[in-house]
């Protein structure tokens, strides 16, 4: 399957790192990267064929993967569009939806549009799929594959869903990291060293999700095994609680939806 990223970032890096761990050889890769630095590192990194600006000659591929900001978008279809003919264009940006991606692109129709997250860096992401009617099985099949290299898919069966997804798995290694942040901090104040209270918070999110992966309880019942009566954990929670940090979590996610479904309309 030979493949072209345009947008050679963040989440481009972390797909073709996946799809080279998988086995897809540099030769089946090409990026359209503007910026001099990424396109440095892209090279240097994985061996790829990365280009300044979209030439009509590479895009004799399978898959497009546009892995640029949502507001570069629009300049990017408007080059892309009279170069398409059969490929599966796969769109990893937030909030665009496929109608307005398909307008974007002449009405292009074999569109799927993805969410995946930056664990994909080290193949531990989850990505949410959804396809246009148009895409055929095997072109499902292809998009499949990209996303898988980087971790787990769940296909969609209704678009107005990537909204939550965005909010839930999208950006959700931000609130990870920050809620990691607060305990390595707690931890520094607390006379730990920098690097043991990193390796303590960081142990215990691996730790705890990997013990609910493996439950069939559900997420509370895991909290109170681990809240014992008159105990440490009890002054946590009350503490979280009083400063009402489940419901900040909530209002978060729901920003992030929100955020997404106008980025949608915009
Ligand atoms: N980061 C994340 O966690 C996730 C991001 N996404 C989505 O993925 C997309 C990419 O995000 P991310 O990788 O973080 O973004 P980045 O900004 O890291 O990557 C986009 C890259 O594309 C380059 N670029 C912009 N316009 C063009 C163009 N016309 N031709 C060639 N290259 C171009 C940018 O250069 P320059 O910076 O110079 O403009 C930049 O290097 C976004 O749409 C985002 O919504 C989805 C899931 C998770
Ligand atoms: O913050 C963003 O808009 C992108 C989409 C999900 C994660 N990062």
């Amino acid at each position: 399957m030979q493949v072209v990223f345009i947008g050679g970032g963040n989440m481009a890096t972390a797909l073709i790192s996946g799809l080279l761990r998988e086995g897809v050889t540099a030769g089946h890769i090409q990026v359209v990267e503007h910026n001099e630095q990424a396109q440095q590192r892209l090279r240097s990194e994985f061996g790829v064929r990365v280009v300044a600006q979209l030439e009509s000659a590479m895009l004799a591929v399978d898959v497009i993967v546009l892995a640029v900001k949502p507001q570069q978008l629009p300049e990017v279809a408007a080059a892309l569009a009279p170069m398409l003919t059969s490929q599966v264009v796969v769109s990893i940006a937030a909030g665009i939806r496929i109608a307005n991606l398909s307008a974007l692109l002449g009405n292009y129709p074999i569109i799927v549009r993805a969410m995946p997250n930056t664990p994909a860096m080290v193949g531990a992401g989850v990505t949410a799929l959804f396809a246009a009617s148009a895409v055929n099985a095997h072109q499902r099949l292809q998009a499949g594959v990209i996303l898988e290299a980087a971790g787990s898919v769940v296909w969609l069966t209704e678009e107005t869903l990537m909204d939550a997804v965005t909010a839930v798995s999208g950006s959700g290694p931000a609130y990870v990291f920050m809620f990691m942040e607060a305990m390595q901090q707690a931890g520094m104040e607390l006379g730990l060293t920098a690097d043991v209270a990193r390796q303590l918070t960081l142990e215990t999110f691996a730790g705890a999700a990997k013990l609910a992966a493996n439950s069939s309880e559900d997420l509370a019942q895991l909290r109170a095994r681990v809240t014992s009566k008159g105990g440490t954990t009890e002054q946590a929670i009350l503490t979280m609680q009083t400063h009402a940090v489940p419901e900040a979590i909530v209002a978060a996610v729901h920003a992030a939806a929100q955020r997404s479904k106008t980025l949608g309309e915009a």
